[in-house]
C-alpha cells in the first residue's frame, strides 16, 4: 500500500495531540477528518485505522522503534503491518532488520499484548486464566454493530436499505435488533442515519436495555443516562409510551440525547439533571423500572477506545468503584417496591462487577433487594465488548431505612 505524505502527517499530528497535549482519540480523529473535508473515503479510512492501531499497539511500537520520533514511530507501526517504507527522508534511521530483531527478542507478555504492567498484573489477578485471551480479544479491532429503532423502521426493511446503498450487514445470532456492518465504514452520513433510522451501539450493550423488561406505559429511571444511548433503546422497547427519566450529574450530556431522541421519534425522555442527593431524595419510590448504567473502567471496550488503556491508573479504577458503590448504596431508594433495577458497566473487572453487587447485597440498603440474574459477558465468548449487567428485584416489603424510622430524640 502507497503512503502519502498529507495523510501520513495528519495521523502525525493526531498522535502527537493524543500522547502529549493527552487528547482523546476518537475526538481528534473526529476533528483531523473534519478540518480535511477534500480527503476521500480511503484516505480518512488510512487515517482513522492508523491512528487507533497505534495507539492500540503504542507501548510495543515504542519498544522497536529506533527512536520516539513520531515519525520512527509512524514507520515501525507500517513495518510491523507486513508493510514496505518509502525511502523518504523521515523515514531514515529506520532499518527494517533492527525493528524485526528487537521484536522478535520480547518476550513480556505486557509489552507484546501493549498494555501498561500494572494493568496486566492486575487482570491476570482477577481473571486467571481468562486474562491472557481477554486481552488478545481486546487488542482486535471492534466489529461497527447498529441498533435497529424499531419505532421507525424493522431489521429487515433497514438491512435491505442500506444493501441499496452499498453497505452489507448480517444479523449476529441472541440480539434481535443488531445489524452488524460486513465491513467497516462511516454510516454517519448515510441519510438512514439521519432519518433516525438506526444508532451506532455494540451489540453487547444492547443486552442493557433489553435486561430490565420494560413495558409501555411504565416509569422508568436511567439513573447514568449520559448521551443516552440505552434510553433510547429503552424508549424503542417501551414503544414509546410511558416516562423515561434520563439523569446524569453532567448536565450538558444530556443536551445531547434530547437531540438524538429528536432523530430517533423519541418523545418520552426527559433529561433532568443531579444536582446532589436532594434531586434522587425528591424521587423516592417514583419508578417501576431503574438502570444504573456506572461509569466504569471502560476496560471491555478497549476495542474501540483503545487509548482508554494510557489514560486509566489504579488510582482511578479505585475511584471510579467508590462512584460505582455510591450509586448503589443512594439510587436504589428511587425504584417503586416490586420494581426491577439493572446494574451495567462496560467493564470486565470482577471488582466492578460481581464484587460490586455482592457487597450491595449484603449492606444494610441491599437487603431489599435480590439478583435475578447476572450475566458477564466477556469480549472473548462474544465476539463484542465486554460487559457486565445484574438484574435485581426490590422486595415488596422492602425494610424502612433507619433515618426514616427512628425516633425524633429531644
Ligand atoms: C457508562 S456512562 C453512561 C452511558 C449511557 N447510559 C449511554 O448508554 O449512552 C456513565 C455515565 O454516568 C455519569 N455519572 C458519573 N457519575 C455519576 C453519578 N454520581 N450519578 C449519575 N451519573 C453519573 C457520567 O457522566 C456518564 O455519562
Amino acid at each position: 500500500m502507497k503512503l502519502h505524505t498529507n495523510t501520513v502527517h495528519g495521523v502525525i499530528t493526531a498522535i502527537d495531540e493524543i500522547f502529549h497535549q493527552n487528547k482523546y482519540a476518537d475526538k481528534v480523529i473526529e476533528r483531523t477528518l473534519r478540518s480535511n473535508p477534500k480527503w476521500g473515503a480511503r484516505d480518512r479510512g488510512f487515517i482513522a485505522e492508523s491512528v487507533y492501531e497505534m495507539v492500540r499497539w503504542w507501548r510495543l511500537i515504542n519498544e522497536v522503534s529506533p527512536s520516539d520520533d513520531l515519525y520512527h514511530l509512524f514507520g515501525t507501526y507500517w513495518l510491523l503491518q507486513g508493510q514496505e517504507l518509502p525511502s523518504w527522508r523521515e523515514f531514515k534511521g529506520i532499518d527494517p532488520r533492527d525493528v524485526e530483531n528487537r521484536y522478535q527478542k520480547i518476550q513480556e507478555r505486557a509489552i507484546l499484548q501493549s498494555i501498561p504492567d500494572w494493568l496486566d498484573e492486575m487482570g491476570a489477578n482477577l481473571l486467571g486464566d481468562k486474562w491472557e485471551k481477554e486481552l488478545d480479544t481486546l487488542n482486535q479491532e471492534a466489529e461497527v454493530v447498529l441498533r435497529v429503532n424499531t419505532l421507525k423502521t424493522t431489521r429487515e426493511n433497514l438491512m435491505n436499505r442500506l444493501a441499496e446503498d452499498g453497505i452489507d450487514t448480517y444479523t449476529p445470532t441472541g440480539y434481535k435488533d443488531a445489524l452488524v456492518l460486513a465491513k467497516r465504514q462511516n454510516v454517519f452520513r448515510n441519510p438512514a442515519f439521519k432519518e433516525g433510522l438506526f444508532e451506532v451501539q455494540d451489540a453487547s450493550s444492547q443486552l442493557v436495555a433489553a435486561a430490565l423488561d420494560v413495558q409501555p406505559g411504565m416509569r422508568v429511571i436511567d439513573a447514568c443516562a449520559g448521551a443516552g444511548g440505552k434510553a433510547l433503546h429503552l424508549a424503542a422497547l417501551m414503544e414509546n409510551k410511558g416516562r423515561i427519566l434520563a439523569m446524569d450529574t453532567e448536565a450538558w450530556k444530556l443536551q445531547n440525547a434530547k437531540l438524538r431522541a429528536r432523530r430517533d421519534g423519541v418523545s418520552i425522555i426527559e433529561p433532568k439533571a443531579i444536582e446532589g442527593n436532594k434531586t434522587i431524595k425528591r424521587l423516592k419510590e417514583s419508578a417501576d423500572r431503574l438502570l444504573l448504567d456506572v461509569p466504569c473502567s471502560g476496560l471491555g471496550v478497549l476495542k474501540r477506545n483503545p487509548d482508554t488503556k494510557w489514560k486509566l491508573t489504579p488510582e482511578s479504577i479505585e475511584k471510579v468503584q467508590k462512584i460505582q458503590e455510591e450509586i448503589l448504596q443512594n439510587y436504589p431508594s428511587m425504584l417503586k417496591p416490586g420494581g426491577i433495577m439493572v446494574y451495567a458497566t462496560c467493564s470486565i473487572l470482577p471488582t466492578e462487577n460481581e464484587m460490586q453487587i455482592a457487597k450491595f447485597l449484603a449492606s444494610e440498603k441491599g437487603k431489599d433487594f435480590e439478583l435475578i440474574e447476572d450475566k458477564k459477558v466477556l469480549a472473548q465468548e462474544s465476539g463484542f465488548d465486554g460487559f457486565y449487567i445484574a438484574k435485581l428485584r426490590k422486595k415488596e416489603s422492602s425494610t424502612p431505612q433507619e433515618s426514616e424510622t427512628a425516633p425524633e430524640t429531644e
